[in-house]
């Protein structure tokens, strides 16, 4: 079966999926594509070979299998009910909406009466199929330590409320330390990543965030630590940012492509 794929949020991550699909990387066809910023969409899918239609979330779902929800974590939920809803698997990017329990258990309950899946890459991090193993036992604590120059935390609600000057820094400054469930919620673009770390880990009340801006790097960098019965686990990954959104890793988005393909091949590799 040919899969057929829908992108909602054509910006830093859909448009890489995108081409990523067009150019056969991942084995399916980009049937359509959706955008708030309509006229961008249809700039974008007017230079792609496979043409994909521009087409509202509604209209777009019909369209086919896979969903793929690369917009914002305010979309996450109208996005994924609705594709569930009408039977089509869903890629899930924002991953910071899953702290919300209830939306959580009313996909996965909307996953498993339509037959199918929710995805979630392991986005701008590594390590998720270690943590996801050690997490059969227990497990006592997961940190991750976000470091971003000033560009990739701008705009970010704790910023802005609090009214820091990130270009003020000379010295690389934690600015914030908390649990996931509210980190995510400070820094809805910026530690995506910590939510998938909790959904597969010890949850968003245990995983510690510590958020750093730090002047004198130019990439984005997770730091992770993770203890349990297994043992100690320790990954660092220094991530190019995207070439149009500095918050967003290029990772992100071949972590996105690399799950597509894994879909929809039969072989699957790692935990
Ligand atoms: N899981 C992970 O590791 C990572 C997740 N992310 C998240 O993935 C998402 C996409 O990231 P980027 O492509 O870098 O963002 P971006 O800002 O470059 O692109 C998002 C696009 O979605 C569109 N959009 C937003 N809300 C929409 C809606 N309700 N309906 C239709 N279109 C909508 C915007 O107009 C924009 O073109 C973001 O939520 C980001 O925080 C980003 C990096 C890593
Ligand atoms: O891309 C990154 O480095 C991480 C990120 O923005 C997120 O997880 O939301």
């Amino acid at each position: 079966m040919m899969f057929k794929i829908g992108i909602v949020g054509a910006g830093a991550i859909g448009k890489e999926i995108a081409r990523a699909i067009d150019d056969g990387t991942v084995p399916a066809r980009l049937v359509a594509l959706w955008d708030r910023k309509v006229d961008e969409a249809e700039e974008f899918a007017a230079s792609l070979a496979q043409k994909p239609k521009v087409l509202p979330l509604e209209d777009l779902v019909k369209e086919c299998n896979i969903v793929v929800e690369a917009a914002s974590q305010a979309a996450v939920r109208e996005v994924a009910i609705t594709a569930l809803s009408n039977s089509k698997s869903v890629m899930i990017m924002s991953v910071g909406a899953l702290s919300d329990k209830e939306l959580l258990e009313q996909i996965k309950a909307l996953a498993r009466e339509h037959h199918c899946s929710i995805y979630v890459p392991s986005g701008a991090i590594g390590g998720l199929d270690a943590v996801k193993s050690a997490s059969i036992k227990h497990v006592e604590c997961v940190t991750i330590t976000t470091r971003k120059p000033a560009r990739g935390l701008k705009g970010a609600p704790f910023v802005v409320r609090n009214n820091i000057d990130l270009d003020k820094f000379t010295v690389p400054t934690e600015i914030f330390s908390g649990p996931a469930a509210i980190a995510i919620k400070e820094f809805p673009a910026n530690v995506n990543v910590a939510a998938s770390l909790s959904l597969v880990g010890i949850g968003f009340e245990k995983t510690v965030v510590k958020v750093v801006v730090d002047p004198t790097i130019t990439r984005n960098v997770h730091e992770i630590h993770v203890k349990g019965d297994f043992g100690d686990f320790h990954a660092k990954i220094e991530n190019v940012p995207s070439a149009t959104n500095p918050r967003t890793s290029y990772l992100a988005a071949l972590s996105a492509i690399a799950t597509l393909k894994q879909v929809c091949e039969p072989l699957k590799i790692g935990t």
